[in-house]
């Protein structure tokens, strides 16, 4: 007997995929018993050579697929909600277990999917969505499920961290570290959602989800891309013992949630976390912190989650999905608490800033200057409404946050 299953789409992941079951089949047969076969490959583009083993079918049309009898497991590797969102829900409503790779999807449609998976009695997994090969879902999921979670800071796209790492460290310059990207496979088919924190925003939803188990708002929500990172700015930063990293940041009292550049120094655990690798740190209630690092994108790495996902379906590992223990209402004021930030600006600008900002450290390199200082979210936000200056947030790991959280009822259903 075989295992059959099928491939939604074919570029990086869906190859991942198909040559990691191929390689591994000794490991997938000596765990599950019997082995896993590619029977069937959806793609787009039916004039594209595709190097697959005789007998597995290539074809453009989902009938295809969904008529295949006795299909087990679909990986999903698409691009966009639709059509995978139609796709999945078919499939389920066939007996399929679904194991995907796409973000987009499982951010904007996650829940709807949990429910048809339910409701049809098959498994959904999304481990894939996350932070390429690191287990940080499953491990959410199966080994840190009585923990509460304050808060968490990560670094969720490959892509942005690869390009920030090959600008610091060769003085590449953007446009050549993003095609790098592309060509390694890291980039998304649409970069721009890399660039500019969509992708690292839809899996931020999908780690607030998977930890609280609530949809987070997404009206008003601070999401900023790494475009406005110059080479300039990179070594200004690195002087004064600085490194801009993409981060993700949750915090659930007070209520936060963004995705932005900062700036971090050496204490920070994502100091050294370089190229393509992602990081999540974590605030636990018992563990206390833990940080997860690895491969955040990429062929192999993304099909490593994949296939975990499939041994953890039929080893019958039981995925739960989220605590309930908090309502998420979106704070849209912007804090007044004081921070640390990271100024910008040329020498003549400097006399201009407020008093307000109180600056602790000043670095100045021919004309242009790095200035440290404290103030709050305000002060910033009206320093920017009339200077033309780059400022960004200087961020360190707040200790033992979960701590502090006992008595905030308000928060609590
Ligand atoms: N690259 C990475 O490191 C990671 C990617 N992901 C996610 O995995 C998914 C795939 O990414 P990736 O492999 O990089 O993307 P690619 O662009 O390399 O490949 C996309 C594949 O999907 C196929 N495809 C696109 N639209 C359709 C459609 N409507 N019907 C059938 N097939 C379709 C394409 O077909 P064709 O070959 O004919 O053009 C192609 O084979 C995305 O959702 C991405 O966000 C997740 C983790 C990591
Ligand atoms: N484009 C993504 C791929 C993995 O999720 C990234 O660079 O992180």
């Amino acid at each position: 007997m075989v295992k059959k299953a099928a491939i939604l789409g074919f570029g990086t992941v869906g190859q991942g995929i198909y040559d990691a079951i191929q390689t591994h089949d000794d490991e997938l047969q000596s765990i599950l018993g019997e082995p896993i076969e590619i029977v069937a490959i959806l793609v787009k583009n039916e004039d594209k050579g595709r190097a697959v083993n005789e007998g597995t079918i290539i074809t453009t049309s989902f009938q295809d697929i969904v008529s295949i009898p006795e299909l087990e497991i679909v990986f999903e590797a698409i691009v966009d909600c639709e059509p995978a969102f139609t796709y999945i829900q078919a499939l389920m409503k066939k007996g399929c277990h679904i194991i995907t790779a796409n973000k987009k999807l499982v951010a904007h449609y996650g829940s709807e999917l949990m429910v048809a998976a339910e409701k049809y009695g098959v498994k959904l997994r999304y481990d894939a969505t996350v932070a390429g090969a690191v287990p940080i879902i499953g491990a959410l999921q199966t080994l840190l499920r009585t923990n509460r979670m304050n808060s968490f800071q990560g670094i969720l796209n490959g892509t942005s961290n690869f390009i920030l790492t090959e600008m610091r460290t060769k003085g590449l310059s953007f446009d050549d570290a993003l095609l790098q990207a592309q060509t390694l496979g890291y980039a998304e088919a649409d970069p721009a959602s890399d660039i500019e924190g969509i992708d690292a925003w839809n899996k931020l939803v999908i780690l607030i989800r998977t930890i609280t188990g609530n949809e987070p708002s997404t009206g008003n929500i601070h999401r900023e891309g790494i475009t406005s990172i110059s080479q300039a700015f990179i070594s200004l930063a690195e002087k004064i013992g600085l490194r801009f990293k993409h981060l993700a940041y949750f915090n659930q009292a007070p209520l936060q949630y963004w995705v932005k550049p900062v700036l971090i120094d050496a204490s920070h655990p994502f100091y050294q976390v370089d190229g393509v690798n992602n990081s999540i740190h974590l605030d636990c209630s018992l563990a206390g912190e833990l940080s997860f690092t690895g491969p955040g994108a990429g062929k192999l790495p993304t099909a490593s989650a994949l296939l975990e996902d499939l041994v953890g379906i039929y080893q019958g590992i039981n995925a739960y999905n989220g605590q309930k223990t908090v309502k998420l209402l979106l704070n849209e004021s912007i804090s007044a608490e004081e921070k640390n930030w990271v100024i910008f600006c040329k020498e003549n600008q400097v006399a201009q800033l407020p008093n307000q900002l109180h600056q602790l450290q000043t670095y100045c390199e021919a004309r242009e200057v790095v200035l440290l200082v404290k103030g709050s979210e305000i002060d910033i936000q009206l320093l920017q409404n009339f200077l033309k200056v780059n400022v960004f947030e200087y961020i360190k790991i707040q200790k033992a946050k979960y701590v502090e959280l006992t008595n905030v009822s308000f928060l609590h259903k």
